[in-house]
């Protein structure tokens, strides 16, 4: 299973981290951001545009682009969030990337990782991150809430990941606010838009912020997930195989008018 080899290796990078005498959150430069708050006041689906090179289910998706023109143009475009992936064995992608995307940008930056440990957590907080990510999928109930306490005495927003029933279970238990559904299943690497349908409907859309993640191509899957009560959408590979963001972000938007 990919996700028992990315743990395996995240388990190797923890042990690194652990060692690196840098790692300090009190060298932290910039204000926290929240995402909450962005996307509670604007009043329509707010878009999450992730800088992701490369992925165990598509390979290399763009090797070269810059993070810092491709994070400017999505903040120009609109997006309310920056989504970086810091995985490396997997990804292609490293915190390098999200410090050039922190030193360009105004909006609230999620560091997407496979979080283990407070370490990867206090990493993301000193480099200037505002949301972490917790996959439910990749975590005991004991690591979930004491990872998800740790962020947020740090003062960061936490995204809980969930891809089933038992899994949103889980992110109720710890009284997550925003959840992130993800449409892939991340041991088969299929994608189903229907997963944000079924599990919308499990949660108030008063107490939750719902993000529905992966698989974005069209102006009709993103009005799918939206009727379905999505408040937010994260798009990797559409984003970043666009030849014209400008576009994409209106195709995205979920105003329908295109259609
Ligand atoms: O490129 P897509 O299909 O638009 O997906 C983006 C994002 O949802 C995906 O990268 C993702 C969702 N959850 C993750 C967890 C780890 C790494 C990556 C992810």
């Amino acid at each position: 299973m990919i996700l028992d080899d990315i743990i395996k290796e995240k388990k190797k990078e923890v042990a690194r981290l652990k060692q690196d005498s840098t790692i300090n959150t009190s060298k932290r430069q910039y204000p926290v951001r929240s995402f909450f708050k962005m996307a509670r006041s604007n009043n329509k689906l707010s878009i999450i545009a992730e800088f992701k090179r490369a992925s165990p289910s598509k390979g290399v998706i763009n090797a070269d682009l810059d993070p810092k023109v491709q994070a400017s143009t999505y903040e120009k475009a609109g997006a309310s969030m920056i989504s970086v992936l810091t995985d490396t064995p997997f990804f292609k992608g490293d915190m390098d990337d999200l410090i050039a995307v922190r030193e360009t940008v105004n909006i609230p930056i999620l560091n997407k990782d496979f979080i283990i440990d407070p370490v990867q957590i206090d990493r993301a907080y000193q480099h200037g991150a505002d949301v972490i990510l917790l996959i439910v999928r990749a975590l005991s109930t004991e690591q979930l809430a004491s990872l998800y306490q740790h962020a947020k005495r740090l003062g960061l927003e936490v995204l809980v990941e969930v891809h089933d029933e038992q899994e949103l279970q889980a992110a109720l238990d710890i009284d997550a606010t925003l959840i992130g559904i993800n449409n892939r299943n991340l041991d088969t690497f299929e994608v189903d838009l229907k997963t944000t349908e079924d599990l919308a409907k499990m949660l108030n859309p008063e107490d939750h912020l719902i993000i529905s993640e992966s698989g974005m191509k069209t102006t009709e899957d993103v009005l799918r997930v939206k009727k379905a009560g999505a408040e937010a959408i994260l798009v990797g590979e559409t984003m970043m195989r666009s030849d014209n963001l400008t576009d994409t972000f209106e195709l995205l938007s979920g105003e329908g008018d295109r259609l």
